[in-house]
């Protein structure tokens, strides 16, 4: 088990018992809206911390971690991924340098490119990209980083379905290639058919349970 999670209270939005999230395989997080999917992401990098109860990453107590170097292994993709003015090189490249890392070559920016099916140069400005366009190339920025967990807040929500499918699935192969876990938001019935390895589906805490 890669995170364990005891006696989770947050917010009045969650309320977990006991929860185990595997390593290296695809865990898909499911749950009406507002059952608290994103904020159980944002406690697995100390984005926000829990008001009671404790998480382990790795038999470690997350809090024993400094929260950035945590942020390196346990990355996570938000809904409105960012884009900058610039070209679709430097979009790529920025994620390296804000984490303090070496920049990649071109061929393997291309070949991140390639792995999300976003057909543009490198050159190309970034800033008229569609949706969709925009939340593969956060896809391609965040592979270059090859965390050790990937949480993925709905990353393909801009995408149509076959192209969601398609797009998912080779970015999936890719990180478990290299042994990657991912934690993963999707509403697609569909993608979480096609790649979930293990399922959570959050309900909404009670005001009974607090
Ligand atoms: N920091 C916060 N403080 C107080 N309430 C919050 C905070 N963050 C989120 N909420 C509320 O907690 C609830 C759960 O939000 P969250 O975004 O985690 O749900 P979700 O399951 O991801 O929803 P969706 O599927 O709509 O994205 C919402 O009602 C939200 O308004």
């Amino acid at each position: 088990m890669i995170f364990r999670l005891e006696n989770i209270k947050y917010k009045g939005i969650l309320n977990i018992d006991d929860l185990q999230i595997p390593a290296y395989m695809v865990t898909c997080l499911t749950g009406e809206s507002g059952a608290g999917k994103t904020s159980l992401l944002r406690l697995l990098n100390r984005m926000d911390d829990p008001d009671s109860g404790s998480i382990y990453y790795q038999d470690q107590l997350l809090d024993e971690f400094n929260p950035i170097e945590l942020r390196r292994k346990v990355t996570m993709l938000s809904q409105a991924p960012f884009s900058l003015p610039g070209t679709i090189e430097e979009n790529l490249q920025i994620g390296l340098e804000l984490t303090e890392r070496e920049k990649k070559d071109k061929e393997e920016l291309v070949k991140a490119l390639e792995t999300v099916q976003l057909q543009k140069s490198l050159d190309e400005s970034a800033e008229n990209l569609s949706g969709g366009e925009k939340q593969r190339l956060a896809l391609a920025r965040l592979l270059l980083l090859n965390p050790e967990v990937y949480l993925l807040d709905e990353p393909t929500s801009a995408l149509d379905e076959e192209a969601e499918l398609t797009v998912m699935g080779r970015f999936l192969e890719k990180v478990k290639r290299e042994k990657g876990t991912v934690i993963m938001i999707t509403h697609s019935k569909q993608l979480a058919d096609m790649c979930a390895e293990q399922r959570i589906v959050l309900k909404k805490a009670k005001e009974s349970d607090y």
